[in-house]
């Protein structure tokens, strides 16, 4: 399992391993690592113009260091001091030992278009807000250069517990980040700017119970899915209930069961005006047209994928005692009370125009504070939340635990239908008896890597991520 610690937690252990530490000596770990992965993108040092962007505090300290150990290396090392007289004194002295010049931020402009490698150590998890305006024009001539860009730790201005970006921020192609991933780094819109994010290891003993973000490797996905024991039959499986699609939309029903044939229950039961569409395509379906009550025994429901104006079966599937989904229309149809008065598992699955809807804002302020929206609706509900989107969030019931983050999303998901696919596959593991939380985020998993293969960088529909599935299984598993 991936996980990422907020400022606090990470301060709280620097701070623990300082006091047994020579003085000096996690910075040297820092910038050991960093000037390690800049030379791995150089390729070649000797010869290759570096500009250190370098800011007041800790983070312009790494990038000194590390800017020393690539001039000792050939490289010729120009550290642009944005506040001189607040420059991390020792890193300053071992640069200019090492051979390395300074300059103002006069000279900023002419020396990054000259660059080939660009440090941004302008600002770490001690930064406040988006980068402030005579910093601004940096972060616009570096996306201008040709130079690869390296952030220290983080890249300067985004949020790094939050992952918000309220301003302007520098763009990375490289993130370097220090004992653990920050949330930031994690979740778009700043995800986007932090580029490939390697961590560098310096010794940070992390509190697992301050987890605040967890992403699901494949061994943690292989370690959830729900696979047949021998005497299994389809009923042990787990049988998954689909109230989808209506006369206007009979494609959502379909979309729903393709998605839950590849989930692991044993049976999908269709209830819902789309039986005949449903059946034509997937002919092993269990169709019904008598309402939740009477189509026969599930262990979990799916409702609302293009449901229109049924507001009666969401009722009837909300009054149900075994886990159930809500997605799209359902999402707006439900009674809140009867949401949070449920005692068996419910789970959400909002877009972020769904997820802003229900909240009482905008759509852009979802987008930019997915961290807080997730958490938000979560508790709003008492129901687990997958927010769907360029990065998926899953929030347990209340809000109050670890966040996931789904690391295999892909673009080309945003494609009409997937979410059907989704909501489908996610029901069909809560009926294979998955908690909400772990059915959403192997879901997830599962749905965004079947996407990348179906894709392979040409657009795919939603039909070919649900044919996808079985493909990321095995090679889940291995
Ligand atoms: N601690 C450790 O053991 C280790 C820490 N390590 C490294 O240290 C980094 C943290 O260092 P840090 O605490 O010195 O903070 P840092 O991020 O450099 O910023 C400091 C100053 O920046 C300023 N500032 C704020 N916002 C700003 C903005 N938007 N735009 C411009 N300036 C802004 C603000 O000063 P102000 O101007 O407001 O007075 C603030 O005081 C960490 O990310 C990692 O890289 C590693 O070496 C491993 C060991
Ligand atoms: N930019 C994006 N990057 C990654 N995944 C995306 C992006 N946009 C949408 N998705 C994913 O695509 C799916 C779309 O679901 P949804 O919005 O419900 O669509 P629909 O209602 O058409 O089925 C979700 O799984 C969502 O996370």
């Amino acid at each position: 399992m991936r996980t990422a610690y907020s400022v606090e937690t990470v301060r709280a252990a620097e701070r623990e391993l300082m006091a047994r530490l020579p003085d000096g000596a996690l910075m040297q770990r820092a910038a050991a690592g960093l000037a390690a992965a800049c030379a791995d993108l150089l390729g070649r040092v000797y010869g290759s113009r570096i500009v250190l962007l370098i800011g007041s505090g800790d983070n312009g300290g790494d990038a000194l260091y590390a800017g020393a150990r690539l001039a000792r290396r050939g490289a010729g090392v120009t550290a642009i001091l944005l506040t001189p007289e607040r420059a991390h004194t020792g890193g300053l002295a071992a640069l200019r030992r090492a051979g390395g010049r300074t300059a103002g931020v006069d000279a900023a402009e002419a020396s990054i278009e000259r660059a080939d490698l660009v440090v941004d150590g302008i600002v770490g998890i001690g930064g406040k807000g988006g980068l402030r305006p005579e910093v601004a024009p940096l972060a616009a001539a570096a996306a201008r250069s040709g130079a690869a860009v390296v952030a220290v730790d983080l890249p300067s201005g985004v949020d790094v517990d939050t992952g918000e970006v309220r301003g302007e921020a520098m763009r990375a192609d490289l993130t370097v980040t220090f004992g653990t991933h920050k949330p930031g780094l994690l979740i778009d819109p700043a995800r986007e700017y932090a580029g490939v994010v390697r961590l560098v290891d310096i010794g940070l003993a992390l509190p697992s119970e301050a987890v605040e973000l967890e992403a699901l490797q494949h061994a943690d996905v292989a370690r959830l899915l729900p696979l047949p024991a021998a005497e299994t039959d389809k009923y042990r499986r787990g049988v998954v209930g689909i109230a989808a699609g209506s006369a206007r939309y009979p494609g959502a029903a379909v979309l729903a069961v393709a998605g839950a044939l590849r989930g692991g229950a044993g049976a999908v039961r269709y209830v819902g005006p789309a039986g005949d569409a449903v059946i034509a395509r997937f002919p092993e379906t269990l169709v019904s047209d008598r309402g939740p009550k009477k189509a026969g025994r599930v262990q979990a429901w799916v409702v609302g994928p293009g449901a229109g104006d049924d507001a009666a079966t969401v009722a009837e599937v909300l009054a149900t005692d075994v886990p159930v989904l809500i997605d799209a229309d359902g999402l707006r149809l439900a009674d809140p009370e009867a949401v949070r008065g449920r005692t068996a598992p419910t789970l959400m699955t909002p877009h972020a125009g769904e997820a802003a809807a229900l909240l009482g804002v905008s759509r852009e302020e979802v987008e930019g504070a997915r961290l807080a929206s997730v958490r938000e609706l979560a508790a709003r509900y008492a129901a687990a939340v997958l927010l769907k989107g360029s990065t998926t969030l899953v929030a347990g019931a209340g809000g109050t635990g670890p966040v996931r983050v789904n690391p295999t999303g892909t673009s080309w998901l945003a494609t009409a239908g997937s979410g059907d696919v989704l909501s489908g596959l996610t029901g069909s593991l809560l009926a294979a008896g998955l908690t909400a939380v772990d059915a959403a985020s192997v879901a997830a998993y599962l749905h965004g890597l079947s996407a990348r293969f179906a894709a392979d960088g040409a657009p795919v529909g939603a039909h070919d991520v649900a044919e996808g599935i079985p493909g990321a299984w095995r090679d889940v598993r291995g």
